[in-house]
């Protein structure tokens, strides 16, 4: 018998998956999408469902592998290392507003669209006909262009245009600088290290309070990134939070205290205390609140200002909360930012947890290629932007020791994006 084939079993594998893809869109009564501008778009609660997510990261990694082995890794490589210049071209397009200007209706002939956008003609078409190779944008007939689903989606979402212009501009230029910048900083131990600071010669928080226009474009992008995620009821579910009775948590570096105010309605005995060193980001938190139809909010909810790098100030908490920070720092930073809690956990009763929330990497194949590579994505991106890193559990462990011997990690309730760590002061 002929050795079974690798190539038709990836095949096989993508056909199976497709198909439960697709019966699991018609038994909830989705249209499939397709690549016109006016396409279905998948309702976010079948897309972030587990089950759908499965499949999609299965699909991902079979595809994957399959053109990884049809093309070979002469082609792979040929192609992957020339995507800036398909970079390119996105910047471009979004810079001068290709995807604003294209009717979303029709089509636009190059020439008038050149006009509107303040380019010439030729590079307008140029940048055009390479986006459109991947459905952003098509010609409809010689020179003239309209929208495809994946164009109009950066021409009428805010929060996805954004994003995309951060990457393509500041982003981007950062992210080449890279091994500039290590060579520049060996020792890579500060946030001042960063590919960021070296392209830019200022810290990634001083360059955005320098320049108000890309920090309100830096904001928009960050919005959409956590509506995208499922992540809320991932938390409630992942750590069992009636435990602490009608006790108070802190929540360090909480922002506008969108997440405490979650978790205040969803667990009515608990209160709140969100700390933040940004005067802005509490006065966010204000309207937050007044939103809410739940009154015992507005008592169950409330801020202060604090530094994360100076001793932690509430001294009867239940538990300490501290989510999507420690990612933003390097190890030297983040033990400073650990030991600020010692002298507060030593006050509390014994058993009061500090919570770590932010993302584990998995461990050694658990995880999809498609999805570590998110993952890791979101790694390099920390060091690219504040020389900062995402975290496995062996190296949570190995950083809480290095801040305090006295610190155990007693439980990883979850990992990937939503990633718990509990971890205690021994005494
Ligand atoms: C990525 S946001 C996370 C906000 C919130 N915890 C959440 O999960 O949505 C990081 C937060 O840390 C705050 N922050 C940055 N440096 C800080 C410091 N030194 N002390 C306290 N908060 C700080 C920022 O203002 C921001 O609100």
């Amino acid at each position: 018998m002929a050795p079974q084939s690798i190539l038709l079993k990836l095949a096989e594998d993508i056909h199976s998956k497709t198909f439960q893809i697709v019966k699991t869109l018609r038994q909830r009564e989705q249209a499939e999408p397709n690549f016109e501008s006016d396409s279905p778009i998948v309702d976010p609660r079948i897309e972030t469902s587990h089950d759908y997510e499965e499949l999609k990261n299965a699909v991902n990694e079979a595809a994957n592998d399959l053109l990884l082995l049809i093309n070979g890794p002469k082609t792979f490589l040929r192609t992957f290392l020339t995507t800036h210049y398909e970079l390119a071209a996105y910047q471009a397009a979004i810079e001068f507003k290709f995807f604003e200007k294209v009717p979303r209706q029709g089509s636009i002939h190059v020439a008038k669209l050149a006009e509107s956008v303040g380019m010439d003609e030729d590079r307008t078409g140029r940048f055009l006909r390479l986006l459109a190779t991947q459905r952003v944008f098509k010609e409809v007939k010689e020179d003239y262009f309209a929208h495809t689903a994946a164009s109009m989606a950066l021409a009428i979402d805010p929060e996805v245009n954004s994003a995309a212009g951060m990457q393509m501009d500041e982003m981007f230029k950062a992210a080449s600088e890279t091994s500039n910048a290590i060579r520049a900083n060996p020792s890579g131990a500060h946030s001042n290290d960063s590919p960021f600071k070296f392209r830019f010669g200022l810290h990634t928080f001083q360059f955005y309070a320098k320049n108000p226009q890309k920090a309100a474009r830096f904001a928009q992008a960050m919005a959409g990134v956590s509506q995208m995620d499922r992540q809320f009821s991932e938390l409630r579910d992942g750590y069992p939070w009636e435990r602490f009775g009608n006790g108070k948590i802190v929540d360090v570096g909480g922002g506008s205290g969108h997440v405490s105010i979650y978790l205040a309605q969803q667990f009515p005995s608990l209160s709140f205390v969100v700390q933040d060193e940004s005067p802005d980001m509490i006065a966010q938190g204000q309207p937050l609140l007044a939103k809410s139809s739940d009154l015992t909010l507005r008592t169950r909810v409330s801020y202060m200002r604090h530094n994360f790098f100076h001793p932690q100030p509430v001294h009867d908490a239940s538990a300490f909360f501290i989510r999507q920070c420690v990612h933003n720092w390097p190890d030297q930073e983040c033990i400073t930012i650990l030991r600020q809690f010692i002298p507060a956990l030593e006050a509390a009763p014994p058993g009061t947890p500090l919570i770590i929330n932010d993302t584990v990497l998995p461990k050694l194949n658990t995880r999809t290629r498609y999805e570590e590579r998110l993952l890791r994505q979101l790694d390099i991106a920390m060091l690219v932007v504040i020389n900062a890193k995402q975290r496995t559990e062996k190296e949570f462990r190995k950083l809480v020791k290095e801040a305090d011997s006295r610190f155990e990690v007693k439980k990883v309730h979850s990992e990937g994006s939503m990633g718990l760590v509990e971890i205690y002061l021994q005494r």
